[in-house]
């Protein structure tokens, strides 16, 4: 991060910034100013604030030079500023000022080192000077920086507004000091929507954007002018043109909003357009991608018409009232925001003090009772209690129902009426010249299939037509373990297609990967350069007059190796790693790949890349898969890339984010089943489901597991190649995986919610177990310390007289022994445990009808010695190793 970091400070601004060009990332980012080349990069990467350590903001003036005008403009940082250390600099204040373009006034070393009391009055005398800022007072700043002022509602921006205050509860100790940073950098301010219509305690302070170039200019690019086609930010109103909407708006998780305003709900006089799509997302994107975001806008949660907006007979909806109105068989057409009557005998609907405006399913119990004068009207004529205006006061009267006197009418959903107290009844849009004249006055006419109660669907009270008894089996392991590679190729086994969605999501997933193994090879091949370079100084004589001239002002930098880029190549190099410092890499990925796929295709050819590449098991980060999809670079970036069924069992994942997975399948009849002894019949009908759920998404304690009390079994998969890897944890700490692992199974027995349930140990990635073991011996695990000695005392040494298969089969039985020790020492069942390579469908296969064998077992013969399943099914499943 530091080395990345460093790189953004030497690059020189691609053009002067003007002043509203970096106000706009004020206090919460960090914004590098990219090198604008000669090809496409945004222009500007913002830098979340909170994924910088601090120390790698230390940056003194001798790392630049004097010329401070050669930095890129860097907004104010506040990060941890109150830390109180007055040995490491909390924050630099770097900015331009309007003057002199940043040249006096970004003086490093005056802000650099804040933190005495009295660094921070000479902060606070530089803020007064750097006109750009946001935070134009004292009280402001004390509003960022201190936790409990920032509950403070005076200056509008609490921490409970989902802005300022994101990360509640994390690093405990900071929370006096931490400046309460943006969720993500913003371009845009913010607006107190209490001064909208709608005035609720609740609702999220909005973005609004604030136009940086002319009128009629992009806001990104600043160029075009009113007739430059754009596309516009549902939440904060920003247009961009057709160059910068994928730049602006990456790939629009929730349909088109700014990255910045990701998460917001959209500004409601937009929500008419909501899903419609525009001339330019067509022709930016291809059909199936428009559909999709278009779908993606129109249904996520956050776009949602939020239930406290909407008003019905002068009572305001709960999420319940508005979804039973929305997933009734005739909604409200185009529901805003606002106050509407209903009338629950007829269905008709219409906004507050205006006549009817459609009719609706009838009889939904939502909002309150409608009053009389709900729609304004003035005749002394009532249908079902509500006085009715003068145009349908007309309309009855054209349909020929008597209208004298103060009559009140009940009319039903179908149309028909009955006077109240007389005979009077009938139909009063039975004739054509009436539903004419109801067209002509924008009156609703009921549709002639009179709806009956029963078409009210509730969906809190639908019931499944068929609910046939179903087994669960909840696989759940440690980060890496392999989980969701058993669950796709369980799906691939059982023949449970891959949804649309998913394989889109996986497709998603693998482009984004490509750049995230793209990035580390980069990364690798500035290290080794950095080294090449390195060795050269170190070897050459101190006074060497051959290179004191020439060579002595010499930019390192400047020098070429086997691992120098070219410019242009560079600059894409740098830029990726700049998009993976900020941490905006997920959002900008993949919807740049194909903006990107010509670059792809020149790096990969490129001879500084390659020898990179030829040296890529030197780089830890890199994953043993990345081999497999880089050989393919070129087919994946491409837009009309579709992942093979190898891709995607080889993706790191199922989708981008870790939620819970599911599937239902069957075992097909198999005559392998006979494997056990004594053979029996399973009945190839009975349902299984497969749920995978990332151990991130159990929560801390594993408190989530109660959701899954209905479990059958639970499947624990553990990498059995884990033991020599390590992974840092919350603290920073280095934690071995294989404890760690442990620490998880042990919480997932030991969980009220697991009281009594079957459990089958998955010991996955046999394969590269069996490469591993010869080389890396088994007891740099603390847990399998006595492994050596173990074998010595059983089989007279082991390593030196086994095979490879059989001393690895041995390393397995150990684990697999200690496990179940454990296992026996928490609870008073037997553990089950199957060796397994999530890589090898047969594999997989076996494990799960294990799984399955084991329910079977229980429900029909509980007595049955469950050591004796055990060890039949490990040797079952290993058999097809
Ligand atoms: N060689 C080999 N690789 C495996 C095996 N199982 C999984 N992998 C690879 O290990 C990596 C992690 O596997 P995943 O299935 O994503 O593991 P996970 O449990 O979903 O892990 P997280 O998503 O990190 O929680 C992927 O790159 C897989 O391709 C195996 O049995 N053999
Ligand atoms: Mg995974």
């Amino acid at each position: 991060m530091v080395r990345i970091l460093k790189k953004f400070f030497q690059e020189k601004p691609a053009s002067p910034v003007n002043d509203e060009d970096f106000s706009a990332e004020c206090s919460f980012a960090v914004e590098y100013t990219g090198p604008g080349i000669n090809y496409e990069i945004p222009r500007a990467v913002p830098i979340n604030v909170d994924d910088i350590p601090t120390a790698s903001l230390v940056v003194s003036s001798s790392q630049f030079g004097d010329d401070l005008s050669s930095l890129p403009v860097i907004q104010p940082i506040f990060k941890k500023l109150k830390r109180g250390s007055n040995s490491i600099p909390n924050s630099v204040c770097l900015g331009a000022n309007k003057e002199d373009n940043g040249k006096d006034e970004c003086n490093i070393n005056s802000c650099d080192g804040i933190g005495s009391s009295g660094e921070l009055e000479n902060f606070y005398e530089q803020r007064g000077r750097l006109e750009s800022l946001e935070i134009k007072s004292e009280e402001d700043f004390q509003g960022y920086t201190n936790s409990s002022d920032s509950e403070s509602e005076e200056s509008g921006r609490s921490s409970s507004s989902g802005i300022f205050a994101v990360r509640e509860g994390e690093e405990e100790d900071d929370e006096e000091t931490q400046p309460r940073h943006g969720r993500r950098p913003s371009s845009v301010t913010f607006l107190d929507t209490h001064s909208s219509q709608f005035e609720d305690e609740s609702i999220q302070e909005m973005p609004r954007a604030e136009r940086k170039g002319k009128k009629g200019s992009c806001y990104y690019c600043l160029k075009g002018n009113r007739f430059t086609e754009k596309e516009v930010c549902l939440v904060c109103g920003a247009k961009y043109c057709f160059e910068c909407v994928i730049r602006a708006m990456g790939s629009m998780p929730e349909g088109r909003k700014c990255i910045s305003c990701i998460g917001f709900r959209i500004d409601e006089s937009r929500r008419e357009n909501l899903g419609k799509v525009s001339k330019v997302l067509k022709r930016l994107l291809t059909d199936s991608e428009v559909k999709r975001t278009m779908l993606r806008e129109k249904g996520c949660e956050v776009n949602q018409l939020p239930a406290r907006l909407v008003y019905v007979n002068g009572v305001r909806l709960s999420h319940q009232e508005l979804l039973m109105l929305q997933s009734c068989r005739k909604p409200p057409k185009n529901l805003k925001p606002g106050r509407y009557w209903y009338d629950k005998v007829s269905g008709f609907w219409g906004k507050e003090g205006r006549g009817p405006s459609q009719i609706v399913s009838f009889q939904l119990e939502v909002g309150g009772g409608m009053k009389r004068d709900v729609s304004n009207g003035d005749t002394n004529v009532c249908i079902n209690n509500r006085e009715i205006t003068k145009q349908e006061l007309r309309i009855l009267k054209m349909a020929g129902v008597p209208c004298e006197g103060r009559p009140s009418f009940w009319v039903s959903a179908d149309g028909s009426y009955r006077e109240e107290g007389m005979n009077n009844q009938g139909k009063i849009w039975d004739k054509t010249r009436t539903k004419l004249a109801c067209a002509l006055f924008s009156l609703p006419i009921p549709s002639n299939s009179a709806p009956s109660g029963e078409e009210i669907v509730d969906k809190a009270s639908y019931v499944c037509p068929e609910l046939k008894p179903i087994h669960k089996l909840l696989l759940v392991g440690h980060k890496n373990s392999g989980t969701s590679t058993i669950f796709k190729q369980a799906k691939l086994i059982y023949k449970v297609p891959f949804s649309d969605d998913e394989r889109r999501s996986i497709k998603f997933l693998i482009q984004r990967k490509l750049y995230w193994y793209l990035s580390i090879l980069l990364e690798g091949r500035e290290r080794f350069e950095e080294e090449i370079l390195m060795d050269e100084k170190n070897k050459k004589p101190v006074n060497d007059p051959s290179t004191s001239s020439a060579s002595g002002n010499e930019d390192p930098l400047e020098r070429k190796t086997t691992y120098s880029l070219g410019l242009k190549l560079k600059g894409f190099a740098d830029w990726l790693l700049q998009v993976v410092a900020s941490g905006n890499f997920e959002i900008i990925f993949p919807a740049a790949t194909r903006v990107y796929t010509q670059l792809v295709e020149e790096l990969l050819k490129d001879e500084a890349f390659q020898a990179t590449y030829s040296r890529r098991h030197e780089l830890e980060m890199l994953p043993s898969v990345a081999t497999y999809f880089l050989d393919q670079a070129v087919d994946i970036s491409s837009t009309e890339y579709d992942p093979s069924h190898k891709d995607i069992l080889y993706a790191e994942g199922i989708s981008s984010c870790n939620s819970l997975i599911n599937m239902e399948f069957s075992f097909p009849e198999s005559r392998q089943d006979s494997y056990l002894d004594p053979p029996y019949e399973h009945d190839s009908s009975l349902r299984y489901q497969l749920i995978r759920v990332h151990h991130s998404t159990l929560g801390g304690n594993c408190k989530w597991l109660e959701m899954f009390e209905d479990m059958n079994i639970i499947l624990f998969c553990v990498a059995l190649t884990d033991y020599d890897e390590f992974d840092e944890d919350d603290n920073g700490v280095l934690a071995n995986r294989m404890m760690v692992s442990k620490q998880l199974f042990e919480s997932i027995v030991t969980h009220r919610a697991s009281r009594g349930k079957n459990f089958l140990l998955i010991l996955n990635k046999f394969d590269l177990f069996e490469e591993k073991i010869i080389q890396v011996p088994l007891d740099q695990c603390a847990w399998f310390h006595d492994f050596n000695s173990m074998m010595a005392t059983n089989s007279g040494g082991g390593s030196s007289s086994d095979t490879n298969p059989a001393f690895a089969q041995r390393a397995f039985q150990y684990i697999a022994v200690k496990f179940k020790r454990l296992f026996s020492s928490l609870t008073d069942k037997k553990l089950f445990v199957s060796q397994t390579t999530g890589m090898k469908a047969e594999n997989v296969n076996a494990a799960l009808r294990f799984a399955r064998e084991i329910i079977k077992w229980q429900v029909d013969k509980p007595n049955l010695s469950v050591t004796e399943i055990s060890n039949a099914s490990v040797d079952a499943s290993s058999s097809f190793t």
